[in-house]
């Protein structure tokens, strides 16, 4: 069984001026237990309406989304009791408290009781690497720690399904990488993730299925190698050391290639031909670091949303 499923989700929003703003256009998905579904899409997508949906923190205008067989509307208690929300920034926690006072204090308010308080709040800053700094002041923490207590702080009730706004937004890549490991552990576990990101490789990385999102409509979804088998989605070709003459002959071909003043070339040839004369070039002019690299999750997201951005 599913443990997300969302049905004709639409949201609508009052702007200014009595215009309405569609922020969700009749989504529709499943997520299953264990997977990691990562949303993709440019701001004013719909993603954070989505996941604030799922959360029992906003409403649908129209059609369903249910938690674990819960009505996020009609039983958003169950709901809540089975889904954590990890937020990116500053949103939610109290800088002048410590992360341990913090932990507890959020886990009061989930209803856990005061023995629960206490196991808990120890666990969670364990498994987060926070015990060591458990007393300090939020405040004091740098951002890649300040979303592991976002992080703890979801964690608390145990909850079958993690619902994360760029949790990783502002961490350095050792925070970063740290991260990912954990959400490894979690959906080993068997917890269900949806993950909302503007880092590609990071989707790339963690996501069983992504939803590329544009309009409050989902325009794809499926896992990175699905999308990229419905896609004829360029290799990228890199060099060092590329001399004018040869980075305009290499501009000529079809495709699109840039080379900056340091004679760094960034080229998506436009097909296998293409390719192979450019790598000719290259070599022929003697470029360092020649390297190509294959589609991924960036080549599909530049496709599928930049390009549509571009001819509407
Ligand atoms: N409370 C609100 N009132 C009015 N409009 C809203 C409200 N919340 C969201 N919107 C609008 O709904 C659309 C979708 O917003 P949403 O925050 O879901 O996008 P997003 O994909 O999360 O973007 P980002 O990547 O910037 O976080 C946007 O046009 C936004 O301006």
């Amino acid at each position: 069984m599913a443990v997300i499923e969302v049905e004709g989700l639409t949201r609508t929003f009052r702007a200014r001026r009595g215009h309405q703003v569609t922020a969700l256009d009749h989504v529709g998905l499943e997520v299953g237990q264990g997977e990691v579904l990562g949303l993709l899409g440019p701001n004013g997508a719909g993603k954070t309406t989505l996941s604030r949906i799922l959360t029992t923190l906003l409403v649908p205008t129209s059609g369903t989304a249910r938690v674990a067989g819960f009505d996020v509307v009609e039983r958003p208690r169950e709901v809540r009791r089975r889904i954590g929300l990890v937020l990116g920034g500053d949103r939610g926690l109290y800088g002048r408290l410590t992360a341990r006072q913090n932990l507890r204090y959020w886990a009061a308010l989930q209803g856990l009781d005061p023995r629960a308080v206490r196991r808990r709040t120890e666990e969670v800053l364990e498994l987060l690497g926070l015990a060591a700094r458990a007393d300090d002041r939020v405040e004091t923490f740098s951002r890649g720690m300040v979303q592991r207590v976002h992080l703890a702080r979801a964690l608390l009730g145990e909850p079958d399904v993690l619902v994360m706004d760029e949790p990783t937004n502002g961490m350095d890549p050792h925070a970063g990488a740290g991260f990912r490991a954990l959400v490894r552990t979690l959906r080993s576990n068997g917890t269900t993730i949806v993950l909302t990101t503007h880092d590609m490789q990071e989707a790339q990385a963690l996501c069983s299925r992504v939803a590329l999102i544009d309009h409050g409509r989902i325009l794809r979804i499926g896992s990175a190698t699905e999308l990229l088998a419905g896609l004829r989605a360029p290799r990228t070709l890199t060099a060092e050391g590329v001399k004018a003459d040869t980075a305009a002959r290499i501009a000529a071909l079809p495709g699109s290639a840039t080379t900056d003043a340091e004679g760094n070339l960034t080229a998506r040839p436009a097909d296998d031909e293409s390719l192979a004369q450019a790598l000719l070039l290259l070599a022929q002019a003697r470029a360092e670091s020649i390297a190509v690299a294959a589609p991924g999750l960036a080549e599909v997201y530049r496709t599928v949303i930049e390009d549509r951005e571009f001819t509407l």
